[in-house]
C-alpha cells in the first residue's frame, strides 16, 4: 500500500480521500533534518505553507511521485528539483481564492476603521471614541495589482461598495480590466493615484520588492497598502519606515519575507499596520475545498492516473489531458518503437500533428513522444514531468510540425522521426474507430498493425520465398509468430514485413535473419 506523509494541518476531508488509497501519517511541526530522515519511505506528500519542501527532502525522497499542496502558492516546493526527478507537483488554483479575497477585504475595513486597536481598548476598559476616526472606502480609489483569481474577485466586490477601481496586470487584457470595471494603467500611476493599494501577485524575481521605497515614495501620504499574496513583494523595511515617517497612512499584512514573523519593525507600529499570521486561506470552507481537491489528485496520481492541476507537467491542463489521453498513449508508443529501430544515440526527434491532430496543442504529445524515446534509457525513472528536462540534457532537438492537410485516419495520425548516431527512421500512429493503436507506417511504408510487446521488422527486396524463410527460421529457433504483415510501394521494390511474435528473440537470430539472402535489415523491439 503507498503512503502519504501530511506535514502540514489538513482537513479531515482530504485525510478521509487518502485512506482510501493509501496509509496516511499525520506529522506536523517536523524539523527539516526529521522530513529527511523520514520522507524516503513516502510516495507522496501533502502540506500547506508550513513545510518546505527543499532540493534535499526532495533528493533522498525516492519513492516520491507527488506533492500536494493543499493552496496556491508553491513557492514553499523546489518545483525545479521535483521536476527533474519526476515528481508531480500539484496544487489547488481555486479552492481558496474567495477566503483569501475576503481576507484582503477585511484588511482594508479594519485599516480604515482602527477595528483591531479599538476592539482591544473596549477589552481595555477604555471608551475612547476620538482615537479611532476612520476613513470610508466609498468613492475612494483602489489599485489592485494582479488582477488574478483574488483580484478580480476583489474587484468584484469594491466596485459595488462604490469604489473607483484601477489595476495593474501586463498579462490581463484590456477586455477583461474593462469587464471587472477596472482602469488598467502603468504601476507608477497606480501607486500615485491610489488611496487603497492591495497585491493580488506570486512572487517572482520581478515581484520581489516591487513595492519598495522608491514605489513608497510615489504614494499619496494618506493611501494604504495591502498584502495577502506573498511575502517579499514588499520591502518589509521600505514599508516600515515610510509608516514611521509617514510617506503613507497604513499597511496591513498577511503575508511576511520570513514566516513565522520573527523580529521586525512592524511589530513596533501602532494602529496604523494590521498584521495576521497568513490567514487569508483560513476559512473552514477553503480548508474543505483545498484538502478535497488536492488529495483526489494524490489519489489519482497513485493510482497512475493523471492530475488536474499540476504546475509543472506543461501544457495539460484537465480539459486537453482527457481528450488527448489516447493520443498520448499513441505518442509514448510510437516514441518507444522509433527510438529502438533508430538505436545507438539519438540527436534529433520530429513529431509531425497530422490531420485533425495538426488543430491540437502539440506539447502534451511532444511529452509523450519524449518519454517513450527515453523509456528504453531511463525505463520508469523518466514520464511526464521529466521527459522534456532529460532530452535537453542528452542533447536531443525536438522539432514539431504540423501538416492538416493528410487525411489518412479520421481524428488524424503521428508521424516521429528520429535521427541518431546508427541512422535514422520513422514511424506513423494513428487511433482506430475503438481507440485500438494502429502503427501504419514504417520508414514511408505503409502497414496496418496493432503493437504487441514483442515484434520483429525487416527491410527487405519484395520477392517470392523470402517470407517463407523468415518464417522457417523463426520456426527452427522455436518462436512462434502471432501475425504477420508486408508493406511496399512498389511490386518487387523494397519492403518491410512486420511481425508480432510470442516471446522475446532468442540470441544470435537476429544475425541469421540479417544473412538470409534479401533482407537488408532487421529489428527487434519490446514495447
Ligand atoms: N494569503 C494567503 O493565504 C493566500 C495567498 N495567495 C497568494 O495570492 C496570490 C494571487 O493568487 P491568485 O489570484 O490565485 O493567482 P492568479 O495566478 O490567479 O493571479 C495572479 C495574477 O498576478 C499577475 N502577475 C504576475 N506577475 C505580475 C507582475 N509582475 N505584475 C503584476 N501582475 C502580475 C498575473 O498575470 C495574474 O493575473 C498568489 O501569490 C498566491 O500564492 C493565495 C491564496 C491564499
Ligand atoms: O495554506 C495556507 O494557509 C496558505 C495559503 C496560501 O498562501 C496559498 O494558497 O498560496
Amino acid at each position: 500500500m503507498s503512503k502519504v506523509l501530511v506535514s502540514d494541518p489538513i482537513d479531515q476531508a482530504g485525510i478521509d480521500i487518502l485512506s482510501q488509497v493509501a496509509q496516511v501519517d499525520v506529522k506536523t511541526n517536523l524539523s527539516p533534518e526529521e522530513l529527511v530522515s523520514i520522507i524516503p519511505e513516502y510516495d507522496a506528500m501533502m502540506i500547506r505553507s508550513g513545510t518546505r519542501v527543499t532540493k534535499e527532502i526532495i533528493e533522498v525522497g525516492k519513492q516520491l511521485k507527488i506533492i500536494g499542496r493543499a493552496g496556491v502558492g508553491v513557492d514553499n516546493v523546489d518545483v525545479p528539483a521535483a521536476t527533474r526527478q519526476g515528481i508531480v507537483v500539484v496544487n489547488s488554483p481555486e479552492g481558496n481564492t474567495i477566503a483569501a479575497a475576503e481576507h484582503a477585504l477585511a484588511m482594508m475595513l479594519s485599516l480604515s476603521r482602527h477595528i483591531p486597536e479599538a476592539n482591544q481598548s473596549v477589552k481595555n476598559s477604555q471608551w475612547d471614541r476620538k482615537r479611532f476616526i476612520g476613513a470610508e472606502v466609498y468613492k475612494k480609489t483602489i489599485g489592485i495589482v494582479g488582477l488574478g483569481k483574488i483580484g478580480s474577485h476583489v474587484a468584484t466586490v469594491v466596485r459595488s461598495m462604490g469604489m473607483k477601481l484601477l489595476a495593474y496586470d501586463p498579462f490581463i487584457s484590456l477586455e477583461r480590466a474593462d469587464q471587472l470595471g477596472c482602469r488598467l494603467v502603468d504601476m507608477d500611476l497606480l501607486l500615485r493615484e491610489s488611496d487603497y493599494v492591495t497585491l493580488h501577485i506570486p512572487k517572482t524575481p520581478e515581484t520581489t520588492h516591487l513595492i519598495n521605497a522608491e514605489a513608497l515614495a510615489t504614494m499619496k501620504p494618506t493611501a494604504r497598502i495591502i498584502n495577502c499574496s506573498r511575502g517579499g513583494v514588499i520591502d518589509e523595511a521600505a514599508l516600515s519606515e515610510a509608516l514611521k515617517t509617514g510617506k503613507i497612512a497604513g499597511a496591513a499584512l498577511d503575508v511576511f519575507e520570513s514566516e513565522p514573523l520573527g523580529e521586525s519593525p512592524l511589530r513596533e507600529l501602532g494602529k496604523e499596520v494590521i498584521l495576521t499570521p497568513h490567514l487569508g486561506a483560513s476559512t473552514a470552507e477553503a480548508q474543505v475545498n483545498v484538502a478535497i481537491d488536492v488529495a483526489e489528485q494524490i489519489r489519482d496520481v497513485l493510482l497512475g492516473l493523471p492530475a488536474r492541476s499540476a504546475v509543472n507537467i506543461p501544457g495539460l491542463s484537465s480539459n486537453v489531458l482527457e481528450q488527448l489521453k489516447p493520443y498520448m498513449r499513441l505518442a509514448e508508443t510510437l516514441g518507444n518503437l522509433v527510438s529502438q529501430l533508430a538505436g545507438g544515440r539519438i540527436e534529433q526527434l520530429n513529431v509531425r500533428l497530422q490531420g485533425e491532430l495538426a488543430t491540437n496543442n502539440s506539447q502534451p504529445l511532444v511529452v509523450a513522444s519524449l518519454k517513450g524515446l527515453l523509456s528504453q534509457a531511463l525505463r520508469e525513472r523518466v514520464n511526464y514531468v521529466n521527459a522534456s528536462i532529460e532530452a535537453k540534457e542528452r542533447g536531443i532537438r525536438v522539432i514539431e510540425t504540423r501538416d492538416a492537410s493528410v487525411q489518412d485516419y479520421s481524428g488524424g495520425s503521428l508521424l516521429l522521426s528520429a535521427k541518431g548516431s546508427l541512422g535514422e527512421h520513422s514511424v506513423t500512429g494513428a487511433l482506430l474507430s475503438d481507440g485500438e493503436i494502429h502503427i501504419t507506417s514504417i520508414d514511408e511504408f505503409p502497414i496496418n498493425v496493432p503493437p504487441s510487446h514483442h515484434m520483429l521488422f525487416t527491410l527487405h527486396r519484395d520477392m517470392p520465398g523470402i517470407i517463407g524463410k523468415i518464417g522457417s527460421l523463426l520456426g527452427s529457433f522455436n518462436v512462434n509468430i502471432a501475425s504477420m504483415q508486408v508493406g511496399r510501394k512498389i511490386v518487387r521494390g523494397d519492403a518491410v514485413m512486420v511481425l508480432s511474435i510470442d516471446d522475446p528473440l532468442p540470441e544470435g537470430i537476429l544475425t541469421e535473419i540479417t544473412k538470409v539472402p534479401g533482407i537488408r535489415d532487421a529489428y527487434t523491439v519490446t514495447l
